[in-house]
Order: structure tokens, then sequence, then C-alpha cells
């Protein structure tokens, strides 16, 4: 049996087509989302993220502004800017690019964010608000998948998921959507016991290990869903943390490395800016894309 494969890359390309016709229509009536990114350091592959993130801003039609400051800017440098951006009416959406230089505290640098503006859901209070289910700013990653899963699966109800990883930027967001989806959700991590038995049970098995092909193909539930977040640069380019190969033999379902998660990510990016921006404006939430 072959998997069907979840094209990732196809749906973002989809999803940030809808996400400009919503900017099209809010140009229209004189307002333009902006979202503001922020780099600090010179991390290449920080870089590179910074700049996709950039182009495809622009290409949905919104303002794109960056900001990058060396690895030495003191930290009060950084959270006079934040200041800034949180007081410019022309940004709806601000993003700090993680990880942060280590003389940073970076708990202290996302909470400075206008919760509001921070695209990224990472803020305490937007944390709090999807743990007790109110309406918040949603982490990118986890959005992208879930999406990816509704679509696939259509309703998630009743089904066992088991998200491997703890991170506060996949692992426990993605749990936090799931359950609210009304799966049964089991957060795995590097201390579970017995791991390829617990993920022998799951219809959905979501891996945010960052290891590079740490899930093997027998610990797939025969027809499972699979969605692979993991984006490790080995020597044999960018693979994720299943055994893709193996994995697609068993599964129902899988999004490849590169072109499934991690197109998603972007595009949900902008998804949340757009959000963000309807809300600041007493508009509608756009076809509820930020749940
Ligand atoms: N505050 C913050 N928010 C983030 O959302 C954030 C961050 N910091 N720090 C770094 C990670 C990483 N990240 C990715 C985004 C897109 C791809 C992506 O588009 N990947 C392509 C391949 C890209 C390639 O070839 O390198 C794919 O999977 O097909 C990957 C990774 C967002 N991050």
């Amino acid at each position: 049996m072959t998997a069907t494969l979840i094209d990732g890359k196809a749906f973002a390309a989809g999803l940030r087509e809808r996400i400009a016709g919503h900017t099209a229509a809010m140009k229209e009536r004189g307002i333009t989302p902006g979202l503001a990114v922020v780099l600090v350091g010179e991390d290449p592959a920080s870089q590179v993220y910074v700049r996709s993130k950039g182009k495809q801003t622009r290409e949905t039609g919104m303002n794109s502004f960056e900001h990058r400051l060396p690895t030495d800017t003191p930290e009060a440098e950084l959270l006079a800017l934040i200041e800034q951006l949180n007081e410019d009416p022309s940004v709806n959406g601000i993003l700090v690019q993680l990880p942060l230089p280590g003389h940073m505290d970076e708990a202290a640098v996302i909470n400075a964010i206008r919760p509001e503006k921070d695209v990224d859901g990472f803020h305490i209070l937007n944390v709090g608000r999807l743990a007790t289910g109110q309406k918040s700013m949603v982490p990118c990653t986890p959005l992208g998948s879930l999406m990816l899963l509704r679509d696939h699966l259509g309703s998630l109800s009743g089904k066992s998921a088991v998200v491997i990883g703890r991170s506060n930027i996949v692992g426990k967001p993605m749990a936090q959507l799931l359950l609210r989806d009304s799966a049964t959700v089991t957060i795995a991590h590097s201390r579970t016991q017995n791991l390829p038995d617990l993920c022998r049970g799951a219809d959905i098995l979501v891996a945010a290990v960052g290891r590079p092909h740490f899930v093997k193909g027998d610990w797939i539930k025969p027809g499972a869903t699979v969605i692979d977040v993991g984006i490790n640069r080995t020597d044999d380019g960018l693979v994720g943390d299943v055994d893709f190969a193996a994995a697609s033999q068993v599964a129902g379902a899988i999004t490849p490395v590169p072109g499934g998660v991690g197109p998603m990510t972007i595009a949900c990016l902008l998804a949340n800016t757009l959000t963000a921006t309807a809300r600041a404006n007493g508009l509608p939430d756009p076809e509820g894309l930020t749940p």
C-alpha cells in the first residue's frame, strides 16, 4: 500500500490566493495589512526564512517591514523597537525570528509584543486564550498542520492523536488544537516509554522532534495520517523527522519534507496577519482562518 501524499505546497499556494483576495478587498476600503519581521543576528537559515516571508507577504499584497539587528544588540534596544512597532498603526503583525542570541530573554521579548499583533501566537496571553478556547492568535506551524489534517480527514473527532515533541512552538499548541477538534491527544517526548507501541495506536501522528528519520515505518498504524513537522538539514539534503520511504508504505496519508508543513507555516503567518488586521479594524475574521 502506498500513502496519499498531502501536498502542503499546493494547499499553501491556494491559501495564499484566498488571502490575497481578502487583502485586495481590504485595500479597497483603504486598509493595507502590514507585517513586521525582526531578525537579530546573521544565522543563514533564519535569513533565508525571513527573505521568503518578506517575498510572500508582498506577493499577497501586504506591506512587509523588515528589521535586521546585529547579534550583539542590547535587549533594551530590541524592546524599544518592539514598542515602536506596537504603536505603529501600519503594523498589524510583529514576528521576532527565533531563536534569539543567548544574551536575550526570549520570553521577555515575546511578551513585549502587543498580543493583538503577536502573529506567531507565542505571547503568554495568546497561549492562555488558546488553552481556554478563546479567540487568539494561533502558532503558525500547528495551525498549518491542523488545516492539512482537517482537509484530509474532515472531522478529527474521537480519533487518537499522538504528538511527538512538547515544545511551546509546535508540540504543545498542536496538542491544544487537536484537543479542540475533539481528538484524543497524547503528547510524547524524550522520556516517553515504549514510544513505538504508543505510535502504533495513533490514527493521527504528528512528529515534531527535530531528529532526522526518528520515526520508523513499523511505528505507523496502517492507514494512519502522518504529519512530519521536522526540517533537518543533512548530507542527503532536507529531511523530516519521519522515515518517509518506509512510512509511506504503511500510512494512509503523509506530508513530505520539503513541500509539506513548511510552506503552510508561512501561509498561516499571512493568515494570522490578515486576521489581526481585520480585528484591528472591527471587521469579521476572514473565513475564520485563525480559529
Ligand atoms: N518567530 C518565529 N516564527 C517562525 O515561524 C519561525 C521562527 N521564528 N524561526 C524559524 C522557524 C522555521 N520556520 C520555517 C518556515 C518555513 C519553512 C519552509 O517553507 N520550508 C520549506 C523548505 C525550505 C527550505 O528548502 O529550506 C519546506 O518545508 O518545503 C521552514 C521553516 C519558521 N520558523
